[in-house]
């Protein structure tokens, strides 16, 4: 079917603009995104450009470090601009995708604190899931999201919801079907730029603001960037400056070095950081792919309480409250059991104890995945943290080194874990084919970030000498052929015939092996699955 391509101005056309798109996509916001971009998009190219080259130096043995030409911000004596009266309590965050509806209504209804809307992680980017995104979320802010199931079942906001803070899409993608001047657009800037000029004027109005999450960043550079769109798009709006908050997610080892920095860079505009805890394992396993000493275990075993997690997450609790701002917790894979009531509790403890660390650490609140977690991130902050938040407690007593930051875990790699690592990648991909990016497998949400570990540690682990299994298999390629088709099987056979044929699981397991077969890792595994998708 030829797709339609809808010409706004000069080199900027959009793809499959139907009726209810164009509702966003209007000439003034397109024309705003088109703006953003021809303004920024080029500094992101060199950005990107910036990580790949540093890349090569890790690669050649190089260690991630502490800034020498930054030490000064480290040092000095300043604070972020104070944060508005509805980020102050921030005790527990539910999290989600922008493109589901249903879920978009139950998150603002689900008594957390703050919903934060995914086009990030959670969200498979289908045209369908990002525009009508932005669809859901204009009318939530406007309290017009009544929705009703194909079988009846009802549903509208409640009196009082969440604050609401959106996370667009990071640096590294685009969205293929705006282009401008020819080349297709960051997916940041379309994913900000739609939901700020749609949104920032009536959320003010309703006493809140425009409020963003920023994922996957890796320097402060990338966070001057954002600092730099946040001042020209409130400026365009004659929005007063300052009014954007941002959180940004320390969800790369490299972050980790410069948290400091990026919150100096957004000093104006920035409300807190968040332990990114996915995301930062795959960062560490993807930056240090090619030191000899680093390899981590099992996916499992890689918990909150190794060291190097540790080092991280108290790192950026003594930092944040250094500099007046939130510091939140991250994501415990966890989600409740259906029809299996000690299973259920099983799982609510290890979510409940994982908050009570965090609680503890000084975190001034959390993530959760799912309604039923709400209440138990909510009694412990609220048992742990009787104050809105914790700023004022102020780490000291943490000292964080480089050492600290990289330092290797140890653990086993079993046959199990590595076979997890093949299922569970192709299970969550086939999903995000579809247009599905949180699902759950085996009781655990699993997201894009979760993915990537799995992914990334096949890949490792038959190219690193210590890629061996607790009973002396080294792991190769033709190891990982084998378990990936006995895998592929055993979902063949719990789903049933007609289920696997209709889903994209042959795709999905292609796909696997293709990339664990590449001798370079790829960087994001939704750069090369986004051309699959429309
Ligand atoms: C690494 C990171 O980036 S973490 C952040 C990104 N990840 C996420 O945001 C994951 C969010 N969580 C989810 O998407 C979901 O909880 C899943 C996919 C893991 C599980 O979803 P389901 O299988 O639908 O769960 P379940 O069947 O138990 O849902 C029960 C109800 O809770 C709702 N629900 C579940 N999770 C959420 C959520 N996060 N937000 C709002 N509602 C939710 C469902 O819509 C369903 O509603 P209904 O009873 O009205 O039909
Ligand atoms: O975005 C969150 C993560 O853990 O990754
Ligand atoms: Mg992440």
């Amino acid at each position: 079917m030829p797709t339609q391509t809808t010409q706004y101005a000069e080199g900027v056309e959009v793809e499959r603009v139907t009726p209810t798109f164009a509702e966003i996509l209007t000439p003034e916001a397109v024309a705003f995104v088109a703006g953003l971009e021809r303004k920024f998009g080029g500094r992101r190219i060199e950005l990107l450009q910036r990580r790949a080259e540093r890349q090569k130096r890790f690669d050649a043995g190089e260690k991630p470090g502490f800034l020498p030409e930054t030490v000064e911000i480290r040092k000095g004596d300043w604070k972020i601009a104070p944060v508005p009266e509805d980020l102050q309590d921030r005790r527990v965050e539910i999290t989600g995708p922008a493109g589901d509806r249903k879920m978009v209504i139950n998150a603002l209804n689900s008594g957390a604190k703050v919903f934060m809307a995914d086009f990030e992680d959670a969200n498979s980017p289908t045209w369908e899931n990002t525009v009508g995104g932005q669809i859901h979320l204009r009318d939530a802010i406007r309290r017009q999201i009544d929705f009703v199931t194909p079988e009846g079942k009802a549903y509208k906001l409640k009196e009082k919801t969440a604050t609401l803070i959106v996370r667009p899409r990071g640096w590294h993608l685009v969205e293929k079907h705006m282009r401008v001047d020819g080349k297709p657009v960051s997916a940041s800037l379309f994913d900000f730029g739609l939901y700020f000029f749609h949104n920032a004027r009536e959320l003010m109005k309703r006493g809140t603001g425009p409020y963003f999450y920023l994922p996957k960043m890796e320097s402060h550079l990338e966070a001057r960037l954002w600092n730099d769109v946040f001042v020209y798009a409130q400026e365009q709006l004659g929005i007063p400056r300052g009014t954007i908050k941002a959180t940004v997610l320390i969800e790369t080892i490299l972050a980790a070095f410069e948290m400091d920095e990026i919150l100096y860079e957004l000093r104006e505009h920035a409300a807190g950081l968040n332990c990114g805890r996915w995301d930062y394992i795959f960062s560490y396993i993807k930056t240090l792919r090619n030191h000899p000493d680093v390899i981590l275990p099992d996916r499992g075993e890689v918990t909150m309480t190794v060291p190097f997690m540790r080092a991280y997450t108290q790192l950026t609790v003594k930092t944040c409250h250094k500099r007046g701002a939130h510091a939140i917790g991250g994501m415990a894979a966890q989600i409740p059991v259906k029809h299996d009531p000690e299973a259920n509790e099983r799982a609510l403890q290890k979510v409940r104890e994982d908050k009570e660390r965090e609680a503890r650490d000084g975190h001034d609140g959390t993530w959760v995945a799912h309604p039923g977690l709400v209440p138990v991130a909510m009694e412990v902050f609220d048992r742990m943290m009787p104050t809105a938040n914790q700023v004022n407690r102020q780490r000291d007593d943490v000292q964080v080194s480089e050492e600290d930051l990289l330092e290797v875990p140890t653990g086993a790699i079993t046959e199990q874990g590595l076979r997890n690592n093949i299922s569970v990648g192709i299970q969550y991909l086939e999903a995000w084919l579809r247009g599905y990016g949180a699902v759950a497998i085996n009781h655990l949400m699993e997201d894009a970030a979760t993915a990537e570990i799995s992914r990334a540690q096949v890949w490792q682990w038959i190219r690193h000498p210590k890629g061996v299994l607790d009973d002396g298999r080294k792991v190769t390629l033709e190891l990982v052929e084998t378990l990936l088709q006995e895998e592929l099987a055993k979902i063949r056979e719990q789903i049933g015939e007609e289920t696997f044929q209709a889903g994209q699981y042959e795709l999905a397991a292609q796909l696997f092996m293709e990339w664990t077969r590449q001798n370079e890792l790829i960087d994001f595994l939704t750069l090369p699955a986004y051309q699959y998708l429309d």
